[in-house]
């Protein structure tokens, strides 16, 4: 699909930028100078735009296709992106941080780790059958996780029992995948009719 490249490609663009928007050590006048370029530029796109309670036209939501997704979505600006493949009932996430994800100077925020963790622990879930939100996410920290080196992330569902399902993942270096950086276990609850409603009714009607 021809919007879903440009999505992409736009997606590609700002995450380029906001790594050089980070790292740059240019003087103050061309900062200024590329933050009034890039007030136009955000004008622009602005001109059209959707509210919370719309999907964007390009998702497909239950076919799993999040574009603007912050961990995997190809168009989101906040993205590593995180690309995820699920093979016989296991998730394996791969992707590098850059310097926009640091928080421990060379490492990764604590933060991002976690939100890396509960996705990919979502998408075991939803593999294994039984979708559900997050309502407990345990994380330990053993070693931090370095910037700019190919990451190696894995999840798997553990335990269903009822809408519970528990899940645990980890996080290492593709160097070294058997050294765990971080791990977590995450509880997941898939929702009875009501809170579907509740939650996602106005989403779920424009959708149809
Ligand atoms: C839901 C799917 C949406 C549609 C998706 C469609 C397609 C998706 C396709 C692809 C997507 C791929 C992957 C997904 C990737 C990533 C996932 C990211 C997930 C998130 O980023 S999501 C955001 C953060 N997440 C929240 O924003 C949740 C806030 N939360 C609530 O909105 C409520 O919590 C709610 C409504 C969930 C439940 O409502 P409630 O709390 O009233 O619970 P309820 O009465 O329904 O109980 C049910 C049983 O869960 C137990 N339970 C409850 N809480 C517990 C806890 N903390 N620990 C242990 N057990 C707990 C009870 O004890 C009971 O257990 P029991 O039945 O055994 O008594």
């Amino acid at each position: 699909m021809k919007r879903r490249e440009a999505i992409t490609e736009l997606g590609d663009a700002l995450r380029t930028l906001a790594e050089h928007a980070t790292t740059t050590e240019m003087p103050a006048g061309d900062l200024l100078r590329a933050a009034a370029e890039l007030r136009e530029i955000a004008a622009r796109l602005g001109e059209r735009s959707r509210g919370r309670s719309t999907l964007p036209s390009a998702d497909d939501l239950l076919g799993g296709v999040r574009m603007y997704n912050p961990v995997t979505g190809g168009g989101s600006a906040l993205a590593p992106p995180l690309r995820i493949e699920v093979v016989a009932g296991v998730a394996i996430g791969r992707c590098t941080l850059g310097l926009a994800f640091e928080g421990p100077p060379r490492f990764a925020h604590g933060g991002v780790s976690a939100m890396l963790l509960d996705q990919i622990l979502g998408h075991a879930v939803v593999a294994s059958g039984n979708p559900g939100m997050t309502v407990r996410l345990d994380t330990v920290y053993r070693a931090p996780v370095p910037l700019l080196t190919p990451l190696r992330l894995t999840a798997e569902v553990r335990h269903v029992d009822g809408r519970r399902v528990t899940a645990t993942g980890t996080i290492a270096t593709e160097a070294e995948p058997g050294t765990t950086l971080v791990s977590a276990s995450g509880t997941f609850v898939g929702l009875r009719a009501d809170q579907t409603r509740r939650l996602f009714g106005p989403v779920l009607q424009t959708e149809a």
